[in-house]
């Protein structure tokens, strides 16, 4: 790992496999990670055959298509912002095995006639895993590092897509069915959703999928002490790298945890998210706190409908372990037990209508500490004071 990078160590914690650990003290607001993706692909269905030329975002960078024209593919006429952007895709995401399996696929949309978007979705992303596997065989072999165990979902969705696929790719051959099916496992639990600008009146959506590579070894907290931000539409070449901050200062050796999704989810819905989509069951401070709310209390941690995935208290007895920085300084004596984490959602959650972001203080300075927090979501700047 880079400079910045060494910030964070790789360490193997009991029940929760690979994780990240401080390596030195952190501040808060530092920049703990940037990473970039090894892998992207688009959210859509290929139901329209005129969507390839419909896209408002260019097929490579996903950045917002702002020239007219636009560079559009000399085959399959699929989007790009210029010609640069197409050149680079021709070798890497775009390239003519690529271009000619989304182009068939396109097509031939009642091949996935009556299937589910996520199984367009998941065509998408293997056509881009076997292009990666052409393209760059060490990425691929990152790709295939990661976590995910075959469940017999995927086992039955690979079987479909591989014949699917086996149709419209060109060669060489595809992966065997047993690779297909670990592909879709490493997806399930590591792809991050890169999302389109918040607008409180709409629901946000996914405007690319990406595979991170180093941000893939963050595991979940209710309560994380980082938070990523992406910035798709800046004007920098870099867009769609994934930047990590810290919430509030950590000491050395502590694990550093995203939130899999919005932090404002009641206990249920974040049980059963992380039981069906990630395998495991949750057993964070909040969640020892919460599992003895009744359902009802669970509303005390704010609406529950906002269904974005980000691609993560105590107990009576002190915990040692926990981030001390979850409770409002000199006031823990007289917190409610039943709410512990009150300071947490008051300092760290956006208030923004719909939002439902969390703030990171922007990067410190060497001697001052930040006291601007930014929210991930909406992008609002908002003085610390002012909390
Ligand atoms: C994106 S990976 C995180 C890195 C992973 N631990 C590894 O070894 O590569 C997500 C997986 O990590 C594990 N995990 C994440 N957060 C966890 C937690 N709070 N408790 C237990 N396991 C967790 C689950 O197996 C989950 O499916």
């Amino acid at each position: 790992m880079s400079s910045v990078e060494c910030l964070v160590n790789v360490a193997e914690i009991e029940g929760r496999g690979r994780s990240l650990v401080a390596s030195q003290a952190l501040k808060a607001g530092q920049v703990l990670l940037t990473d970039s993706p090894i892998l992207l692909y688009s959210p859509l269905p290929f139901t329209n055959p005129h969507h390839l030329s419909h896209t408002s975002y260019c097929n490579h960078c996903f950045k917002t298509l702002l020239q007219s024209p636009s560079s559009p593919c000399p085959s399959c006429s699929l989007l790009f912002c210029n010609t640069t952007c197409l050149s680079r895709a021709s070798s890497s995401s775009h390239s003519p095995y690529v271009c000619q399996a989304l182009s068939r696929l396109q097509t031939s949309s009642d091949l996935l006639l009556n299937h589910p978007l996520e199984r367009h979705v998941q065509a998408r992303f293997l056509i881009a895993a076997f292009n990666l596997s052409i393209v760059s065989p060490p990425h691929f072999q990152t790709l295939l590092s990661l976590q995910g165990t075959v469940t017999d979902n995927d086992a039955s969705n690979a079987h479909f897509l591989h014949s699917l696929i086996s149709t419209v790719c060109p060669p060489p051959s595809i992966p065997s069915i047993e690779l297909t099916a670990a592909l879709l496992a490493k997806d399930r639990l590591n792809a991050f959703g890169l999302m389109e600008p918040f607008n409180e009146h709409l629901e946000r959506s996914v405007r690319a999928y990406g595979i991170y590579p180093k941000a893939s070894f963050f595991n979940h907290d209710c309560l994380p002490n980082a938070c990523r931000f992406d910035y798709v539409d800046t004007a920098h070449h870099n867009n769609t790298d994934m930047i990590v901050r810290i919430l509030h200062d950590v000491p050395q050796g502590r694990e550093i945890c995203l939130s899999y999704f919005p932090v404002n989810l009641d206990y249920s819905t974040r049980q059963k998210r992380l039981l069906e989509d990630y395998g495991f069951t949750c057993d964070c401070d909040r969640c020892k706190v919460e599992t003895n709310w009744s359902d009802i209390d669970n509303d005390k941690d704010g609406d529950d409908n906002n269904d974005e995935d980000e691609v993560m208290d105590e107990d009576e007895e002190e915990d040692e372990d926990e981030d001390e920085q979850m409770v409002a300084p000199g006031d823990a004596e007289n917190e409610d037990t039943d709410f512990p984490h009150a300071y947490f959602f008051v300092t760290y959650m956006c208030n923004v209508n719909n939002c439902g972001g969390t703030l990171a203080p922007l990067p410190p300075s060497p001697a001052t500490p930040s006291n601007v927090m930014e929210c991930n979501v909406c992008g609002n700047l908002k003085n610390n004071d002012a909390i």
